[in-house]
């Protein structure tokens, strides 16, 4: 099927649902000849740009390729397949031979890695207060949960991290970056890959081996437990900078940093109900990323964790 054709084809399936066609230049026109840069990604930068409406927009720019545009239209069709709170919305796209461009809702505060990590040697400068983090981490799990059984369909992300979560004014979380996804039919659970994807840091052990017993919805729970460990520790998961090899590989150091009774020892003062919202995060955290994928839980059920009581909720078993 040529590009021409493949457009056709997904224009009349998803029929009104289809994002708008745009035209390369109505693109140039829109971000004013690409004015204002927002970011870089690794397929191409994003810029702000306004619809003629008046919307604001960010429309991200794909470098130029000579590929059939097969994942340009994956991302397109699974992201409009896709209607919720904590799941950026597409606006439109452009693809005009080698130009291609996708236009989403714009996200004022950006990715949640610009809030997530400390600045310093301590935690004194974390930016968000920990009721806002427990909210972003609930929206998103709420958002991966509808793609993962809300839809017809199910989506798998594969690369679940801070840098595709967009932020919208009122810290709401947004999950983005569909360039990965991959559609599966529902009652399977398990899909084959054909290739090492997602980011280092989040990838879930049976995604980068490939042989531990299929690729599933749980491999997108492992990134979130990573992600989660992220934000309540405030520093990424690879940290080359630390020294100590036990405070190398994250799930350790977070250990380090627990007491018998589930204190997270952050050199900052937590008490009352941030105390147990950050307990809570770091338990379902670490169940979220244990190696067996079946002891991991559903996101359904992460959000019945995050949602109930933390008396009813075990410390998982230590990471390998
Ligand atoms: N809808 C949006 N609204 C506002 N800013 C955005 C939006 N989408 C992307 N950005 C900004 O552009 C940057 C680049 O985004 P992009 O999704 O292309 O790359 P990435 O996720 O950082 O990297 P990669 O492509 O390697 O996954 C983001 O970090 C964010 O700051």
């Amino acid at each position: 099927m040529n590009d021409n054709a493949r457009i056709e084809a997904f224009i009349i399936k998803f029929g009104s649902f289809a994002p708008k066609r745009y035209s390369y230049g109505e693109i140039k026109k829109m971000t004013n000849k690409f004015n204002d840069k927002l970011g870089q990604g690794g397929f191409g930068s994003v810029y702000k740009g306004k619809l003629p409406n008046g919307r604001l927009v960010a429309v991200k720019s794909l470098n130029e390729t000579k590929s059939n545009g097969e994942d340009f239209m994956n991302e397109v069709a699974s992201i409009s397949r896709t209607s919720h709170v904590n799941i950026v919305t597409l606006l439109g796209f452009c693809f005009e031979r080698s130009k291609r461009a996708l236009i989403y809702e714009f996200m004022p505060k950006g990715s949640l890695d610009k809030f997530i990590y400390s600045q310093g040697t301590d935690n004194q400068s974390r930016q968000l207060e920990w009721k806002t983090l427990y909210d972003i981490a609930l929206g998103i799990a709420r958002g991966l949960e509808y793609l993962h059984q809300g839809c017809n369909t199910r989506i798998l992300h594969f690369d679940i991290k801070p840098h595709n979560v967009l932020l919208d004014e009122n810290f709401c979380p947004k999950i983005s970056d569909f360039g990965l996804s991959k559609l599966c039919e529902r009652k399977k659970s398990v899909v084959s890959m054909t290739g090492a994807r997602g980011t280092a840091g989040y990838i879930a052990p049976e995604v980068f081996f490939r042989n531990l017993g299929g690729v599933s919805h749980k491999s997108d729970v492992y990134s979130y437990g990573m992600m989660v460990l992220e934000m309540v520790g405030g520093r990424k998961n690879i940290n080359v900078e630390v020294s100590q090899t036990s405070e190398i590989y994250f799930p350790s150091w977070i250990y380090k940093h627990l007491d018998q009774s589930m204190n997270l020892n952050l050199n900052e003062e937590i008490t009352g109900e941030e105390e147990e919202i950050t307990r809570k995060l770091i338990a379902v955290s670490l169940w979220c990323i244990q190696t067996n994928s079946l002891d991991r839980p559903s996101m359904t059920r992460v959000i019945e964790m995050l949602q109930g009581s933390l008396q009813s909720l075990e410390l998982p078993p230590r990471p390998t």
